[in-house]
């Protein structure tokens, strides 16, 4: 501390110990007024000490001033030294000026506005930055979202969650993040933000920080301080304050002194306020991509050490404080992270998860709207993945968009009628031509290959040992210049980027990545085939020690035994994480592949003979069953392959069923439970359907599904009702059951309840040119709003020709009739019939539907709603004010009264059991889960009760109930 201070502090301290008990007491109460300060137990050191601490010397002693003439001493006012006069205006060491905090408000909006107004994408050329409101394409964002871990691969992820119903959890917009999904308040601090990598994680922070910066959103936050943890890495081990890690990481704080981030931080961390919304400065802390951190957070360490924030302190532990809510507990916190890493924090410490789930099927269509001013372009690129379906499932993930229109435009610029890729290989092939030939331009051939050659290496040996993040040594390792490392990032920043950090830094280690996991893997396939093709090499074996016969060291690798090395790897991996590796090394064996590569790859005539062993030795392998997982990942690689031989053989081995086509008159309604009870009877008999299929009460496996798509797809189908209700189907079964539903050759008119999971699947069904779909039943199913949302995206489309639609039972509300309603504006003309019987559309959706009946434009002519007896009455439990209901599902325990949906919040156990506690005199409602004979409290309701109350049971599909007897049970000790 300067001598002045302490001096100053003196004079204060000299100063107030010349008050009556009554005035100090006076000008604590008048203190404590101005700012947020603890003071009632203060003596006079402990007053002057706080005040110097929060205000700074000088200010402490205006506020001094100020309020010893508000008490009437002016006396002591007059022994006060006077800086302004001494220092004549220049200010004086340890003075800091507190501005309001508007004003740093508005300078911080301003900087962040500069830096996140645009968006490099693409090359790395200035010109080709573009405005983030103008690509930014909304995304899809759920509450909830597990914090297990989840070691699946990545991309393997986002088909399953492509193809998981967007209804179970609630749609989440982007500047609504820290809302509690009920709608109802709850403070919230922390959320975490889940996502698989590319989804959209970081550009969604980016464009919740220029909503605030431009004053869209979030008006209430007056400083969001976003962190990468890339750039927290670097400063490992480092000690800081934490205004210091501030000014160090986020140069757009520059305008904000220490000093005055010291007195904001001091304040709040006086106070003793833990919540956001009462709190005198509202700050947003982001740490963007926890999976990235390779800090040593440990958050078992129980012991608590408050930390002084002005302090220098290790950064781990100002991090760990700040997550754990012992630093700035009034401030709020945005962690994002890829589900794999999720765990790293623990859920007491997060109050609330969301997911991104990248693009729905709309938003896929928005994003290349948005990108293509062409629109026969974009509406060019649009259908031609809609008829692709992995590459439709892909384009879930953002940068798998980007990847995709950055191929496509340039085919589309250069030959409207060029072929367009159709397997993922095929996709990534051409993306790494046109990074060829962009980069050609400048650097010349040579270099180019040069390039792509090392990055290749990298990618693979990276790969093998699970790294996604590299550093320098690791570039030197793979004969990556250091000093062309710009080069690198410059050129191939859709490829590797060199990570943003600041120049003085230069010298820290640099970080690096491939802009996603996905161009890794490809590029390491690259590297297996190129080895293969160049150099005779078989750099699969490389990594596995054993001793070669000398005969063996001469003998020349041949691709199949390249192949069978990654599929037996491929197969050995429990995560999968070698899938999307295998599916590439695969696809780039086909020659039309090669040739697209052909500056890379030594030309070779092909050899159709390799891949023949290959295809054998899949198809082995699938008939030797695998997981569900690795079986589908098989699949992928024969379709790589071009192969669809076992398709065929399926068929063949379909078509030899044990009952006799001729036995079956083709307009026969078959009921399979008359003829089989189980899944592999279901299998045999698939064949023989020719008109209808009612298959009840049975879980379809994937396998099943397939079997069934098969008999959809064949030339010689006939069949035109499937009833698949109270069949239980996964949603890998649904995906690939939609498939044969959009097939040309599909004639189902009629379908039955494919379960509540499909309507994403369906609406892409209905929207399908070659659909014949007439009648669809989806009652008694879990749809809700955001079911029926998706279905009607179908409905508006122009190829839709469905008659009749029901949707009885499937918890549908005001907003589910608006969209229906205005999917039948916009194609009115195809449905006649719509049942809606038993949701609750209220008055509003009533009125907007029956409208359609009166419009000459719509075709409806029946519209049902209500209950058997005709009337809108929300009769299912905790839809009205006279049942209250805990509803218990796979991701938690909810309440719902009066249709309001409230989280409990407590994760459920393997147990389902519950018990439940009625006092009806008192007027309360207890629900309590039951595990080891101890409960833990749920939720109780409050009310008057004024008639008799029963219990109800709503049983959800395929699930029982079951009461037991009443034991006499402790509660849980928490
Ligand atoms: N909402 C969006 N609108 C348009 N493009 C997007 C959107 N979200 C992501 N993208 C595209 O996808 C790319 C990757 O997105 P982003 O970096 O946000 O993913 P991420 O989830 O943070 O991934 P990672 O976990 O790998 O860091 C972006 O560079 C951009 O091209």
């Amino acid at each position: 501390m300067s001598a002045m201070t302490t001096s100053l502090k003196e004079t204060l301290w000299v100063t107030l110990e010349d008050l009556r008990e009554e005035e100090f007491k006076q000008l604590k109460w008048l203190l404590q007024q101005m700012d947020i300060i603890k003071l009632e137990k203060a003596d006079r050191q402990d007053t002057v000490a706080q005040m110097v601490q929060i205000y700074g010397p000088h200010r402490a002693l205006e506020v001094t001033r100020k309020v010893l003439v508000k008490i009437n001493r002016n006396d002591l006012v007059q022994r006060l030294p006077n800086f302004s006069s001494t220092s004549k205006g220049t200010l004086q060491e340890g003075e800091i000026i507190i501005c309001p905090i508007t004003s740093y408000q508005q300078a911080l909006q301003s900087n962040l506005q500069n830096r996140f107004l645009c968006v490099q994408e693409g090359l790395a050329d200035m010109e080709e930055k573009k405005l983030l409101d103008d690509i930014y394409t909304e995304l899809h964002i759920t509450d909830g979202g597990n914090m297990q871990i989840n070691r699946q691969h990545e991309v393997r992820q986002i088909e399953t969650a492509s193809r998981r119903p967007a209804g179970a959890k609630i749609s989440v917009k982007p500047s609504d993040i820290f809302k509690h999904p009920s709608g109802k308040y709850r403070p919230v601090r922390t959320v975490l933000t889940n996502g698989i990598a590319g989804i959209g994680k970081t550009f969604l922070v980016h464009k919740f920080i220029l909503d605030w910066a431009e004053g869209r959103t979030n008006h209430d936050v007056h400083l969001i301080f976003p962190f990468s943890f890339r750039q927290l890495n670097l400063l490992k081990g480092k000690r800081v304050c934490l205004a210091k890690l501030i000014h160090k990481c986020i140069r757009e704080t520059k305008d904000i002194k220490e000093e005055a981030l010291n007195y904001i931080f001091t304040v709040l961390q006086m106070s003793g306020n833990t919540n956001y919304d009462k709190s005198k400065f509202k700050l947003l802390f982001v740490l963007d991509g926890l999976d990235e951190n390779r800090l040593q957070l440990d958050f078992t360490a129980k012991e608590e050490k408050t930390i002084d924030v002005t302090k220098s302190t290790k950064v781990e532990e100002l991090l760990m404080n700040l997550i754990m809510g012992t630093l700035l507990p009034s401030s709020r916190l945005w962690i994002t992270t890829r589900p794999a890493a999720a765990n790293q924090i623990s859920p007491e410490f997060v109050d609330m998860v969301s997911e991104v789930r990248g693009f729905t099927d709309p938003q896929k269509e928005e994003y290349f709207s948005k990108r293509f001013s062409h629109n026969e372009h974009a509406s060019n690129i649009i259908s031609h993945i809609r008829a692709s379906r992995s590459l439709h499932i892909m384009c879930y993930i953002p940068v798998f968009c980007w990847i995709t229109a950055t191929v496509l435009e340039d085919m589309l610029r250069a030959n409207e009628r060029v072929e367009l890729p159709k397997t993922l290989t095929e996709m990534y092939t051409e993306f790494l031509a046109f990074q060829m030939r962009q980069t050609k331009e400048k650097y010349g051939t040579k270099k180019t290959i040069w390039y792509i050659q090392s990055l290749a290496k990298l990618a693979f040996y990276q790969l093998e040992k699970g790294n996604i993040i590299f550093y320098e040594e690791d570039l030197k390792d793979s004969g990556i210049d250091l000093n062309e490392a710009s080069v690198y990032s410059g050129v191939f920043t859709q490829i590797f980027k060199k990570e943003r950090w600041r120049k003085k830094d230069k010298d820290k280690g640099r970080m690096f990545s491939f802009v996603h996991l996905s161009i890794q893997e490809f590029l390491a396939a690259f590297y297996v085939e190129a080895s293969l093709i160049n150099s005779s090499k078989n750099v699969l074996d490389e990594s596995q020690p054993h001793s070669k016969s000398l005969g063996m060291l001469f003998r020349k690798t041949s691709a199949a035994e390249v192949h069978r090395i990654a599929i037996d790897k491929a197969l050995e991996s429990p995560e999968g994480h070698l899938d999307l590796f295998l599916r590439f090394l695969l696809g780039l064996s086909l020659q039309t592949n090669k040739d697209c590569l052909a500056d890379l790859l030594k030309q070779k005539r092909a050899s159709s003979h390799s891949n023949q062993e290959t295809i054998q030795y899949i198809k082995k392998k699938i008939k030797e069953s695998p997981s569900p997982e690795r079986s589908i990942n098989l699949f992928h690689c024969l379709n790589e392959l071009n192969d669809h031989s076992l398709e065929e053989e399926i068929q063949e081995y379909l078509n030899s069923g044990s009952i006799p086509r001729k036995y079956l008159s083709p307009h026969e309604v078959f009921d399979l439970k008359k003829y089989c009870s189980s899944e592999n009877g279901f299998l045999r008999l698939l064949p023989v359907f020719q008109a209808s299929i009612t298959y009840l009460g049975c879980a379809l496996s994937e396998t099943s599904c397939r079997a069934l798509a098969s008999v959809l797809t064949s030339e010689q189908s006939n069949l035109k009702e499937l009833d698949l209700s109270s069949n239980e189907i996964d949603d890998l079964g649904v995906t690939v059951l939609s498939f044969g539903l959009e097939h040309p050759h599909c004639r189902l008119e009629s379908v039955r309840s494919l379960s509540w999971m499909s309507c994403e699947a369906l609406a892409s069904v209905l929207s399908s040119q070659s659909s014949c779909l007439k009648q669809l039943d989806l009652s008694n199913n879990d749809l809700q709003d955001s079911g029926v949302k998706l279905l009607s995206v179908g409905l508006e489309s122009p190829q839709c020709g469905l008659e009749t639609l029901s949707l009885s039972g499937c918890l549908v509300t005001e907003e589910g009739c608006a969209s229906l309603a205005s999917a039948l504006s916009s194609n009115p003309s195809h449905l006649r019939e719509l049942d809606l019987s038993y949701n609750h559309p209220g008055h509003s959706g009533v009125r907007l539907l029956s409208a359609g009946l009166q419009d000459p434009q719509w075709r409806l002519d029946t519209f049902r709603y209500g209950n058997r007896s005709g009337e809108d009455v929300d009769c299912c439990l905790g839809w009205n004010d006279k049942s209250w209901c805990l509803e218990v599902t796979d991701d938690g325990y909810y309440i719902r009264h009066n249709k309001a949906l409230t989280d409990v919040m407590l994760h459920p156990l393997d147990t389902t059991r519950v018990a439940v506690y009625l006092d009806w005199s008192a007027g309360t409602l207890s629900f309590y889960r039951v595990s080891d004979d101890t409960l833990a409290h749920l939720h109780t309701f409050y009310s008057t009760f004024s008639e008799p109350l029963y219990p109800g049971f709503w049983i959800g599909l395929n699930c029982s109930v079951t009461l037991c007897q009443v034991e006499e049970l402790s509660p849980a000790a928490d």
